[in-house]
């Protein structure tokens, strides 16, 4: 993947497709949900937008370019940058549930990390540590998260 380091801007757009295992509005929610975890904890906010120029593309993708099946890999995100920078991909062989696994927001937290320049974290407490639990606690970022969204932008 593209790892950049950061946008060079505050204001960070993105437009969404869908998956058939949500209603399209619960998903438009649960990425908008994703996204203002990030913006309540830093100066960031983000725009959808409605043209296909926007920064983050955020694509469900399966069968035509597979991941690996159900399981394995959930999801995957490029690190900020032009084109594909940005961009964050889930696995369309994954049942996506607005609850228990894999739960679409806690998911979609975590990659949209990785597509603001977020590495993995060692703290299993933070929502940047690499391994998927569904019993998320309600504030999805711990101190840590906290501290490296603000010390990159
Ligand atoms: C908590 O959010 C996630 C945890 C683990 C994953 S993952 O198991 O898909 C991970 C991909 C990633 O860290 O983004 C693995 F390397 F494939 C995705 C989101
Ligand atoms: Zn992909
Ligand atoms: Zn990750």
């Amino acid at each position: 993947h593209i790892q950049g380091t950061r946008w060079n801007k505050n204001v960070i757009t993105y437009i969404g497709r869908y998956t058939r295992d949500l209603p399209r509005s619960t998903v438009d929610s649960l990425v908008e949900s994703a996204f203002s975890v990030w913006a309540r904890a830093s100066s960031l906010t983000f725009v959808r937008s409605h043209t296909r120029n926007a920064d983050i593309m955020v694509e469900f993708h399966g069968d035509l370019y597979p991941f690996d099946g159900p399981g394995g890999t959930l999801a995957h995100a490029f690190g900020p940058g032009l084109g594909a920078g940005g961009d964050t991909h889930f696995d369309d062989d994954e049942h996506w549930t607005a609850g228990e696994t894999f739960n679409l927001f806690v998911v979609a937290a975590h990659e949209f990390g990785h597509a603001l320049g977020l590495k993995h974290s060692r703290n299993p407490d933070s929502l940047m540590y690499p391994t998927y639990r569904s019993s998320r606690p309600a504030n999805l970022l711990s101190r840590e998260d906290v501290a490296n969204i603000n010390a990159l932008y």
